[in-house]
Order: structure tokens, then C-alpha cells, then sequence
């Protein structure tokens, strides 16, 4: 076969395993798009704009090895570059590849169409270096196999986006054959002097702890469900509680006797503040300390007791092990651990059982205690559920998960409007697990339209969409006229989206029977995503917003340092 450019690129991503590729035409990328059509088993997914196609590709590597996602130079770049900027942010593989000028205008003095009007178009390749591992530019057909695998290699070893820029008249300029794959996924292994001292280290630490807890954070997430099944051995083998920090909700199985709940500072699951407080040893895994995961500073955070294993390497104590890599140091860990479950037992005894909730009067206005006790019951070991950014991160916390459930959020880049188009690709990857989205109004308006595209796919995504009439998180944070929204009517758009031929449904739920009968119709509805729209009081949300808000805009007013 002779290999083009373009082919050589998408067959590097069929090799890895992906079976589509997100895009959004533009001139400069056409030619590209052309040739990476003609490789088998990697189909083009089509989005509404380069904001979501690159949310997208972000979703599709929440499910893959990676995502990619194609769109055109300048005026598609720029908006695909928020997308990139979280997925940097939330340590995920997300390759943007963008068309680019003909090579004969560089140097040429041309001034060209999507630009910024002037003769030099590298900006964009020095704005794509700020917000990734690796940026390139081809140029030539002959460095093309070089630059592509490079930049492949570099997001799958760092877990972080890359960019691929190609000048439209060489995506279809013959090159190589790709060779094995393997010369691209083989990742860094762990220097052994370093690991054995590490492991030695940790022993030493657990050995003089009464009270160890694990505490997983949301860099886990990236590093894959293998590592995430590696860490529950080690959280079984040491007996110890185990808590999830905000973001890694779901990175270890509920259903465990370690899992204790949630580490959320003032805000954690019942108990779980004070357990991790009064620890003499806390084993933090890929732990993210940001202000709105530490409740603005307030949380616990590292201390000479601590061990810290972050997914490139590893402080114990005082004392720092790089080049100690989690995927090899959890391993080697684990069975030279000995159980110490007593801390688990204390706390058991102190009988943090969850409370049932009551089911609301089937007339009554709908709560979000009654929302919430509805989607508890449509979580299953094969649902994935989606946490917008707002009021949904905090009742997200208090969902039990069966083990097999997973949550995506996005905490550390928090894009109001992330979780449509990410769940699009998310679901594009895996059709068939229960998808499900719990998304504000607010949100929901940023990226609504990629709901089109899961009517064109028949996905049956399940959305519910809590309207509340504006922004909460922020009225909580700090309120004013800014926070209140144009309302829509969120459950009408279906309508608009399926025009002559879609299948989505668009549902309104004002109480506690219309939304159970809701619920019905979406898990029976199999081709094509429904939309239930909720009415929840603009005052009815979260105690744990409320608390958290409050820490945040302390945290966020803190006067400026004088002198
Ligand atoms: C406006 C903003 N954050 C600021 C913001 C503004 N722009 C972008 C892209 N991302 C952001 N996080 C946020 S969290 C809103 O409360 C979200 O409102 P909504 O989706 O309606 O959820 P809640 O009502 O539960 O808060
Ligand atoms: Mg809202």
C-alpha cells in the first residue's frame, strides 16, 4: 500500500486502537481528512464546532488509550484549544491535529485566509506548546513519520494532549509505512534502585503507623482502569480505610468493606474528615491539591507522616523518589504489605451506615433529595454517569456506586458545559454501557448542541438537566445579576434537533411521579438520547455547596500581600 501523510497518522491511531476520529471540516483540512478516510476501522465523527469536537476527543480518551480530534487552522484551533487546556488539566491523551498553510506560502509574505492577517503563521504552534506535552509542525512529507510518532508518544507517556500541525498540501505527499506500534507505546519503565528504595521506604512507614488510611486522588483517572484494579489490591492488601478525593469518585469499588466515602475537607462523607485528620499515616495516590478540592486550603494537606505516590513518582516522609513510576511501584508494593485493619474496624464500629431516604409525595415540587433518590436508582454496574460542573459534583459525592459504575468529572479544569460533548465522545467509544449526564441549565447552554449529534448516532444518552434557574454554584461563591440566565425551554430543543428524522426525546419533570415516569421511558429508550428537564427551586441545592462556597470565596478574597 502506499502510504500518504494522512494515512500514516490515522493508521498510527487505528494501530492504538481507536476506531473513530472526531472532526470539523475546514479548507485547510480537507485534503487530511480525505486521506485519513482511506484507512479501515477509523471512522470520522463529526461535530458541531471545534469547542466540542475537542471536548469530544477528550471524552473518547476517558474510554481509549486516546482521543484525536481534526480541525482547521486558526478559527478551529483557537476554540478546540479550551478543550486541549482541560484536558492538560485533567491529564488526559487528547491529540489535536489541525490543517495548516500550503508550505510554499511560509516565507513568502502571503497574507492568508484564517489568520491572524499577517505573513507569519507560527503562533499557533507556539500557542499549542503552553497547552500540551508536545507540539510539531510538518511541513515535509519526509520528517512526517517522526514528528507523528513523537508526538504520539509523548501524550501516551505523559497522559497530557499533543499537537499535530500539517501543512494542507502534504496530508496526501507519500511517506513510509508505519512500523510496529510498540515503538510508540512502550513507556518508560521505573529505575530499579529508585523503586526498591521506595518500596523499603514505604514499609518503614507502615510499619510505625497505627492508623494508616488511603486517600485517592484524580490523577488516577488518566493512568487507566488497569492501574485503577492494581490500586484495590493494594487498598485490600493493607486492610486500611480507603477514601476517594471529589474527583476520583468511582476509581475504587464502592462495594469494598475498605471504601469508606468520600475526602472532601469539611464537606467528606459522614466521618471521613475526622478519620483522615486523626490518621498517623496518610497514603495519598494521585492526589490533586487544588483550592476547591482542599475546600479553599482548608483540607489536610501533605505532612512528614504523609506518603504521596503521584503517577511519576513518589515522596515518603521526607524523602523524594523520582523516576518511580506508580504503574511499577503499586505492584511491587502491594504483596510486601501487611494488613492492618484496625483503623477500618474503629470506624466501622462507629456505624457510619448511609441513611434511606423517604420517598417525596408524588405530587409534591420536585427536590433535589427526591432527583437524587430517583438517579440513585438508575446507577447499575454498567452505568457511566457524568458530572457536570455545579450543583451535580456535590450530589454526585453521595451516589453509592455498585462495583463496575463510573463517574467522569472534570474538577481541576471545570468548563461549564464540558460534559455534553465529552460524554458524545464518550459514549461514541462505549454505546453500550448506561450513559447518564447530570447537567445544569447554566452548563447545558455552552455546548446544547452536540446533543444533535447523539440523536444523529441514535446514542442513548440519558441527560438530566436540572433547571434552576442560573448559575448556584456561583450565587453561592458570590451572587449578583450575573448569575441569573435566559431561560429555555431544554426539553422543546429535542424537537428542534431531530427536525425530520431523529429519535431523541425531550421530557419535563415537575414532581416526583412525572420524573419516575420519565426515568421509565429514558432506560427503555434505546435510539436516541433523552433529555429530561427538571424544575428545582433556585434555592434547593446542596448543604455541601453551601459550606463549600462559602470556603471558596474566603479562599478567592483573601486580601492581596502588602509589600
Ligand atoms: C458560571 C459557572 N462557572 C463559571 C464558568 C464560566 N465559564 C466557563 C466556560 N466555565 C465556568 N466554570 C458555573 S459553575 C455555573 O454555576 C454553572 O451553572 P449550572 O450549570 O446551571 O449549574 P448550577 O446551577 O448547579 O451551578
Ligand atoms: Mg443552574
Amino acid at each position: 500500500m502506499e502510504y500518504t501523510v494522512g494515512q500514516y497518522l490515522a493508521t498510527r491511531l487505528a494501530q492504538l486502537g481507536l476506531n473513530h476520529v472526531f472532526a470539523v471540516a475546514g479548507d485547510y483540512n480537507l485534503t487530511l481528512l480525505d486521506e485519513m478516510a482511506k484507512v479501515e476501522d477509523l471512522e470520522q465523527v463529526y461535530c458541531c464546532n471545534e469547542l466540542n469536537c475537542g471536548f469530544a476527543g477528550e471524552g473518547y480518551a476517558r474510554s481509549r488509550v486516546m482521543g484525536a480530534s481534526v480541525v482547521t487552522f486558526s478559527v478551529g484551533a483557537f476554540s478546540a484549544f479550551n478543550a486541549v487546556g482541560g484536558a492538560f488539566a485533567e491529564n488526559l491523551p487528547l491529540l489535536l491535529i489541525s490543517g495548516a498553510p500550503n508550505n510554499n506560502d511560509y516565507g513568502s509574505g502571503h497574507i492568508l485566509h484564517h489568520t491572524m492577517g499577517y505573513s507569519d503563521y507560527r503562533y499557533q504552534l507556539e500557542m499549542a506548546k503552553q497547552i500540551t506535552c508536545e507540539a510539531v509542525s510538518i511541513a515535509h512529507a519526509n520528517e512526517a513519520p517522526c514528528l507523528i510518532d513523537h508526538a504520539i508518544r509523548s501524550a501516551l507517556r505523559n497522559r497530557k494532549p499533543a499537537y499535530i500541525e500539517i501543512s494542507c498540501n502534504i496530508a496526501n505527499e507519500p511517506c513510509t509505512e508505519p512500523g510496529p506500534i510498540s515503538s510508540i507505546t512502550n513507556s518508560l519503565i521505573s529505575d530499579d534502585e529508585s523503586l526498591k528504595a521506595a518500596a523499603q521506604a514505604c514499609l518503614e512507614a507502615l510499619e510505625n503507623a497505627k492508623n494508616p488510611v488511603m486517600i485517592i486522588g484524580g490523577k488516577i483517572r488518566s493512568a487507566g482502569c488497569v492501574i485503577s484494579k492494581k490500586i484495590t489490591q493494594l487498598g485490600k492488601q493493607l486492610g486500611c480505610p480507603v477514601a476517594t478525593m471529589a474527583q476520583a469518585k468511582g476509581l475504587f469499588p464502592e462495594e469494598e468493606p475498605e471504601y469508606v466515602g468520600t475526602y472532601w475537607g469539611e464537606i467528606s462523607s459522614t466521618g471521613v474528615e475526622e478519620l483522615v485528620r486523626n490518621s498517623d499515616c496518610r497514603i495519598y495516590i494521585g492526589a490533586v491539591f487544588n483550592d476547591y478540592s482542599t475546600v479553599g486550603w482548608e483540607c489536610q494537606l501533605l505532612d512528614d507522616h504523609d506518603i504521596w505516590i503521584s503517577t511519576h513518582h513518589t515522596r515518603i516522609g521526607k524523602k523524594e523518589f523520582s523516576g518511580v513510576y506508580l504503574k511499577d511501584f503499586i505492584p511491587v508494593l502491594t504483596p510486601l504489605v501487611k494488613k492492618n485493619s484496625a483503623y477500618l474496624e474503629q470506624f466501622r464500629a462507629k456505624n457510619h451506615a448511609a441513611k434511606t431516604i423517604p420517598v417525596a409525595e408524588g405530587q409534591a415540587p420536585l427536590t433535589t433529595v427526591e432527583l437524587c433518590r430517583q438517579i440513585q436508582g438508575m446507577i447499575t454496574g454498567d452505568t457511566t454517569l457524568y458530572l457536570e460542573t455545579g450543583d451535580s459534583w456535590f450530589h454526585g459525592m453521595h451516589f453509592k456506586l455498585p462495583n463496575g459504575a463510573r463517574v467522569e468529572s472534570e474538577m481541576q479544569w471545570g468548563h461549564i458545559g464540558w460534559s455534553i460533548p465529552s460524554m458524545f465522545g464518550y459514549a461514541v467509544s462505549e454505546p453500550n454501557r448506561r450513559n447518564i449526564i447530570m447537567v445544569g441549565d447554566g452548563s447545558f447552554q455552552l455546548t446544547a448542541q452536540e446533543v444533535c449529534q447523539m440523536i444523529r448516532r441514535n446514542l442513548p444518552v440519558i441527560i438530566i438537566l436540572i433547571n434552576n434557574a442560573g448559575y448556584t454554584i456561583e450565587v453561592k461563591i458570590h451572587d449578583g445579576p450575573y448569575n441569573r440566565i435566559k431561560n429555555w425551554d431544554y426539553a422543546g430543543l429535542i424537537d428542534v434537533f431531530n427536525a425530520e428524522d431523529g429519535k431523541g426525546l425531550g421530557i419535563k419533570a415537575k414532581n416526583g411521579a412525572e420524573l419516575e415516569k420519565a426515568v421509565q421511558t429514558a432506560l427503555a429508550h434505546k435510539d436516541g438520547p433523552t433529555l429530561i428537564e427538571v424544575e428545582i427551586d433556585a434555592q434547593d441545592c446542596s448543604p455541601d455547596l453551601v459550606v463549600w462556597g462559602k470556603k471558596v470565596a474566603k479562599a478567592n478574597g483573601r486580601a492581596p500581600r502588602r509589600g
